[in-house]
C-alpha cells in the first residue's frame, strides 16, 4: 500500500513514520512539509539517518492522490477542510489527524476552533475513527476523522459506564494531564524547557476544544446531551496523558459487576487493557505503544466512581489509531504494524 504524510515533518507525522517504517504492507512514497521542502527527511528527524533517504516535499493533494492509496494529514487545524475535494476522495482514502471532521454540527466546531469550516459537506460523510467503537464504519470509510488525543482517552476510560446506563453523565468531571509533544513541534514559549520542567498547569480551563468532542461521543452513548467539565494539565514529560475521571453513580453497585461491564466492552479488545483490581494506570506502562490501559475505583463514602486512562499521546492518541484506522479502511489486520510492547523504564 502506497502513503502519503502530509506533515510529515511534525510530531505527530514523524511517529506516523517510525510505525509505517514497521507495517508490512506499507511503503511511505511522500514525505510532507511546508518548511522542509527538499531537504532530506532524517535532516528534520535525525532519528531517521539511515533509514529514511527521501526527500520533503509539498503539499500538492493532487498529485499525491494519484501515487498514494492512502493519505495521512497530520496538519493543523483547517488544513485538510482547505484541500479536501470530491475528486481526491474518489481516488484515495484519507485519514485526518486534525479535528476537522471529528464534531458534526459544524457551528460547534467553528465556535470552539474559532475558524471557518472550508468543507462542511464532508463532515457528514467522514467517520469518527475511534476504532474499538466505531469498527464497522471505520472499514466502510473514505475519510476518517483521527479522534483527539484527550478525546481517546476520556472516552475509552468512561464508554462502558455512560453506554450501561450506571452513571449520570451530566457529573462527569475530567481532570487529563498531557505531555509536551501533545502540544506540537512549533515553537511556543510555553513549552520551554524552563517554563515545562518540574512544573505542573492546568490550562484551556472550561474552554479546551476537546470538550465539545469528548461530549459528542459520549453524548451517543448516553442517548442524551452531554455536559462535562473537562481541565487538561502539561505534564513534565515527553510522551502521556493520563486520565483521572469522577461521576456520580445511578445506583448501588459492586466492583464486580462494573469489571464485568469493562470486561464486556474491553475484553476482546487487543489495545484496551482493562487492568487488575486497585492497580492505576501508569503512563511509563503505555509509552511507545498503541495500549491504552483502563480501570475504575468505586467510592462507596461518596457514591461516585473513579474512572481512569493512560495512553502515549503520539501513537494511540494519534499516530498509532491512524494506523489502526488505515488497518480497518483497506481490509488488513487491525493490529497491523502495532504490536510493540510498551517501552519500560
Ligand atoms: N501531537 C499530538 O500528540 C497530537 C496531535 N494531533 C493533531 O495532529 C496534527 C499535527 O500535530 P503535531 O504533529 O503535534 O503538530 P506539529 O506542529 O508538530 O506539526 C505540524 C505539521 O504540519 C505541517 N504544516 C504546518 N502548517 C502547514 C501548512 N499550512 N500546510 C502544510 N503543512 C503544514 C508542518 O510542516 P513543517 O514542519 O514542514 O512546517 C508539520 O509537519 C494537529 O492537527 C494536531 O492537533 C492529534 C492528536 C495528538
Ligand atoms: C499538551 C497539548 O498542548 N496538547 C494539545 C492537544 C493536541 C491534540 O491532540 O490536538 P487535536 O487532538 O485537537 O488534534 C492541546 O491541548 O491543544
Amino acid at each position: 500500500m502506497k502513503v502519503g504524510i502530509i506533515g510529515a515533518t511534525g510530531y505527530a507525522g514523524g511517529e506516523l513514520v517510525r510505525l509505517l517504517m514497521g507495517h508490512p504492507q506499507a511503503e511511505i512514497v511522500w514525505y510532507g512539509s511546508r518548511s522542509y521542502i527538499d531537504k532530506k527527511y532524517y535532516e528534520v528527524f535525525q532519528n531517521m539517518f539511515q533509514i529514511v533517504d527521501s526527500k520533503c516535499l509539498d503539499d500538492n493533494m493532487e498529485e499525491l492522490a494519484a501515487q498514494a492509496d492512502v493519505i495521512f494529514t497530520a496538519t493543523p487545524q483547517g488544513f485538510c477542510a482547505s484541500i479536501i475535494n470530491e475528486e481526491i476522495l474518489s481516488k484515495v482514502k484519507v485519514v485526518d489527524l486534525s479535528a476537522d471532521f471529528r464534531i458534526k454540527d459544524v457551528k460547534v466546531y467553528e465556535e470552539w476552533y474559532k475558524i471557518t469550516h472550508k468543507s462542511p459537506q464532508f463532515i457528514d460523510e467522514a467517520v469518527y475513527g475511534l476504532c474499538e467503537i466505531n469498527r464497522e464504519d471505520v472499514k466502510k470509510a473514505r475519510l476518517v476523522a483521527n479522534p483527539g488525543c484527550y478525546p481517546t482517552c476520556s472516552t475509552l476510560s468512561i464508554y462502558p459506564m455512560v453506554k450501561e446506563g450506571l452513571i449520570h453523565p451530566n457529573t462527569i468531571i475530567i481532570d487529563a494531564k498531557s505531555g509536551t509533544s501533545g502540544a506540537g513541534r512549533g515553537a511556543k514559549v510555553d513549552n520551554l524547557y524552563c517554563e515545562v520542567n518540574e512544573n505542573m498547569k492546568a490550562y484551556g480551563v472550561s474552554t479546551h476544544r476537546h470538550t465539545p468532542e469528548i461530549e459528542e461521543q459520549l453524548g451517543y452513548a448516553a442517548g442524551e446531551k452531554v455536559v462535562l467539565n473537562f481541565t487538561p494539565h502539561l505534564a513534565p514529560m515527553n510522551r502521556g496523558i493520563l486520565v483521572t475521571a469522577y461521576a456520580s453513580l445511578k445506583k448501588e453497585v459492586t466492583y464486580d459487576e462494573v469489571k464485568a461491564v469493562y470486561d464486556k466492552y474491553y475484553g476482546t479488545e487487543k489495545f484496551v487493557r482493562v487492568l487488575d483490581e486497585d492497580v492505576c494506570p501508569q503512563t511509563k506502562w503505555v509509552e511507545g505503544s498503541n495500549y491504552v490501559d483502563v480501570n475504575f475505583k468505586l467510592d462507596f463514602r461518596t457514591n461516585r466512581i473513579i474512572m481512569m486512562g493512560a495512553m502515549d499521546n503520539l501513537v494511540k492518541g494519534a499516530a498509532g489509531q491512524a494506523v489502526q484506522n488505515m488497518n480497518l479502511m483497506f481490509g488488513l489486520e487491525e493490529s497491523m504494524g502495532l504490536c510493540q510492547a510498551p517501552m519500560f523504564p
